[in-house]
Parts: C-alpha cells; sequence; structure tokens
C-alpha cells in the first residue's frame, strides 16, 4: 500500500471571505479520507485590506513585485493563516506533529493568464517557521510556465473524488464550484477529464450587496428571490467575449464589472446576477466534451436558493440533475481546502497538478514550493 499522508488544506478564494482549512488523509492518487473541516473568518477590516491589496496588485508586473500594501499584507495574511491553523488543530484536539504537510493557497491578488501573470500572496516559508509543519505553495506557477493558465488546478481532484463517492452519479458527472468566480470539471466513465472557469460565481452579487449598503453577500439569496431577471442585463454579461473565446480557461475577478447603481432596483439586480451565475455554467458546459447527466455543486453560491433555483430550472431543461456536494457526500463548503491538501501530496510526490485538459498546459505539469519546518 502506497504511504498516506496527513495534509491541511488552506484557502483563502476570491470572495475573500476568509480561511477555509481542510484535513485529509491522502496518497495523492485514488485515497481521500476527509477527517476535518473549519474556517476563520475575516475581519470586515482585514478584508478592506485585501481589497486595497487587488487595487495595488494592478501595477505589478513581475509575480514577486510586492507593490504598496501588498508586502505588508502578505506578512500579516500569513500570520493570520498560522493563526487559523493553530486554531484549527487545538479545536480538533490534534498538535503539528498530526499534520504531515500543509498546502497553502494563499490569496490571488492579480490573474492575467494572457500575459503569463498570477499572483497569490502568502509568504510559505514564514508559515511553516510559524506552524512547525512542512508547507507546499505557489502551485500555479509552474503550470503557467508550461503555457497554462495557472487555473483551475481543483480538476485534480474532483477527479479523486469522482471514484470516492458514497453514491454515484449519472456520468459524465460535472463538478460545479460556486465561488466568487464559479468552476467546472467534467469526468467522464473513461476517466477523462476536463475543465475550466465557467463565468461570474458569487462576486457579483457580493459587489451589488456591498454597493447598496446592503451588507457582503445576499444570505439565502433571500433579496435576488424578491425580484426578477432584466432581460437586458443578463444578456450584457451573458455576451461577455469569455463565453464564446478560444482561450476561455481562467477568469480574474476584474473580468466582469458589478453593474452601476440605478441601472435596475436592487433586488432586480440580484435576481439578474444570480441568473447570469446560473446561466454562465449552463453557457460554459456547452464546451465540455459532451452533455453531463449530473451536476455535484459545492462553493458558496449553493447556499443562494435563487441561483440554485435557476440552475436546476436550466439543467432540467437540458435533462441534466442538479445534485448538492453535501448530498452526494462531500463537504461543499471545504472542497476546495481539502484540494490544497490533496495537491501539495501530489506535489510532494512529483505528480501532475495540472492537465492539458485543465489549464491549456501542453503536457502534464506538476509545481509546488517544498518548505521544511
Ligand atoms: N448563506 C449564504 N447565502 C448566500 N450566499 C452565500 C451564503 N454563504 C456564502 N455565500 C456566498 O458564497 C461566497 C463564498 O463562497 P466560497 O467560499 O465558495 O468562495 P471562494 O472560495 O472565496 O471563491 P473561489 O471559489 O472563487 O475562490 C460568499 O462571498 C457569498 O457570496
Ligand atoms: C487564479 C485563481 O485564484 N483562480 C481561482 C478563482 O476562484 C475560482 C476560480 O477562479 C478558479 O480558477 C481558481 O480557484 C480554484 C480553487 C482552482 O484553482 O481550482
Amino acid at each position: 500500500m502506497t504511504a498516506l499522508y496527513r495534509a491541511l488544506g488552506l484557502m483563502s478564494g476570491t470572495s475573500m471571505d476568509g480561511i477555509d482549512l481542510a484535513l485529509i488523509k491522502t496518497d495523492g492518487e485514488q485515497v481521500v479520507e476527509r477527517i476535518a473541516a473549519g474556517s476563520m473568518n475575516y475581519s470586515d477590516a482585514f478584508r478592506a485590506r485585501l481589497k486595497q491589496g487587488l487595487v495595488d496588485a494592478r501595477s505589478i508586473t513581475q509575480r514577486d513585485e510586492r507593490i504598496g500594501i501588498l508586502e505588508k499584507l502578505e506578512h500579516d495574511l500569513t500570520l493570520l493563516h498560522a493563526v487559523a491553523v493553530q486554531d484549527f488543530l487545538f479545536a480538533q484536539g490534534l498538535s503539528a506533529d498530526d499534520v504531515d504537510v500543509i498546502g497553502f493557497h494563499g490569496q490571488t491578488v492579480l490573474h492575467r493568464p494572457d500575459d503569463a501573470l498570477t499572483v497569490q500572496i502568502g509568504d510559505g516559508a514564514l508559515l511553516a517557521q510559524e506552524t512547525g509543519i512542512d508547507v507546499v505553495y505557489d502551485m500555479r506557477a509552474e503550470d503557467m510556465r508550461h503555457c497554462g493558465q495557472g487555473a483551475p488546478l481543483i480538476p485534480a481532484y474532483h477527479a479523486a473524488l469522482a471514484h470516492n463517492l458514497e453514491q454515484q452519479p449519472d456520468m459524465p458527472v460535472v463538478f460545479v464550484n460556486i465561488g466568487g468566480i464559479s468552476n467546472l470539471t467534467y469526468v467522464d466513465e473513461t476517466g477523462r477529464l476536463a475543465a475550466f472557469d465557467s463565468g461570474p460565481g458569487n462576486m457579483l452579487i457580493d459587489q451589488w450587496m456591498e454597493l447598496h449598503g446592503q451588507g457582503s453577500f445576499d444570505a439565502g439569496g433571500a433579496l435576488a428571490l424578491s425580484g426578477k431577471t432584466d432581460a437586458a442585463l443578463a444578456a450584457h454579461y451573458l455576451g461577455n467575449a469569455f463565453f464564446t473565446g478560444n482561450q476561455r480557461r481562467s477568469l480574474d475577478r476584474g473580468d466582469f464589472a458589478v453593474p452601476s447603481i440605478g441601472v435596475v432596483s436592487v433586488e432586480d439586480g440580484a435576481r439578474t446576477l444570480a441568473y447570469v451565475a446560473a446561466a454562465s455554467i449552463l453557457q460554459s458546459a456547452s464546451h465540455l466534451p459532451q452533455k453531463p447527466r449530473s451536476y455535484v455543486v459545492s462553493g458558496g453560491g449553493r447556499k443562494n436558493a435563487a441561483i440554485m433555483s435557476e440552475l436546476s430550472a436550466l439543467a432540467k431543461a437540458e435533462g441534466v440533475v442538479v445534485i448538492d456536494a453535501d448530498s452526494a457526500g462531500l463537504d461543499g463548503d471545504s472542497m476546495e481546502a481539502e484540494a490544497w491538501g490533496y495537491l501539495a501530496v501530489r506535489s510532494l510526490k512529483g505528480l501532475p497538478l495540472t492537465y492539458p485538459s485543465t489549464t491549456g498546459c501542453d503536457t502534464p505539469v506538476s509545481g509546488g514550493v517544498l518548505v521544511k519546518a
């Protein structure tokens, strides 16, 4: 039997709502045992600093540049991850010795795949020092050196999950992650893998809510459910070149702009953006190798009832079943964090993290930087 590693994945996603943590036991191949998961929310003040970081990052031309507040932000973000790890281990009754490796994503502050530039802040050496645990980080860069788009990386993990589901969904199955940005992974009976980002997920909804002083997200999709879809606004988003272009693989937060205030009512805006989140999944799925038979949905967007009802209706019209990841025996909140633990182990073993069919790289590519504690 191949060695199993206890891997702790840490994800700070594009929504910038906090840090997700997940401990798994895995061989980095077919074996995945989910052990525990947790999260630590960012304060409003820290989230505001992250947003400033995105602004400052716009002038980066070399991926190790840390302009404006980015140097201090990277340091503080890393220390917050160290605190999240310590709190998580304490809550689980574990210690650093119980973890073989941390898979550290950090925070994406800039993603320009067309310029082969992707920047995640997060200091792997500092995290290893603070936690006393080996850290694998910076897992997107090597893919870009091989002409890949540096994202999405979760498909390798989805492929492993497809073999581990308690209830096998109808194949081909598509894993749908509705985060700030959404992405799709297609897996069929032959093990064929295809993946790409599919469009805006929650990020426009979150920005729309903030613009109207209605908090940072549409809880349960309640506001959206009280509005109606504005066809012209929806068509504006769904007509974006991303959906038709042949380089359509990965997205940056900046690729879609929130509607201006007053274009539609706040309720109709929330509904329209929920519709766009759902419809862009279907629109992108039309580029998959074959029509899927089921969607397994994870990410915070599955808690927005307007997104889910739009998605279910659109999928039903195409004969595709929508399943919540949790009802498939998975954890829809911590899947990305699990993936980063899994990918860290693959990195240790020199196994590919990405494939030509997932990021567009020219050959299967491993990656990640290891820092020993
Ligand atoms: N109860 C809820 N009701 C509605 N929406 C929710 C709820 N909880 C979370 N969300 C949405 O999900 C978002 C967070 O989702 P998630 O954590 O999957 O994103 P992320 O991992 O940061 O993004 P990405 O996958 O793009 O990196 C929040 O910003 C919010 O919009
Ligand atoms: C550059 C970057 O951080 N991209 C994220 C983002 O958030 C969702 C989507 O866009 C995906 O491509 C990716 O994250 C996931 C976890 C991934 O790489 O698989």
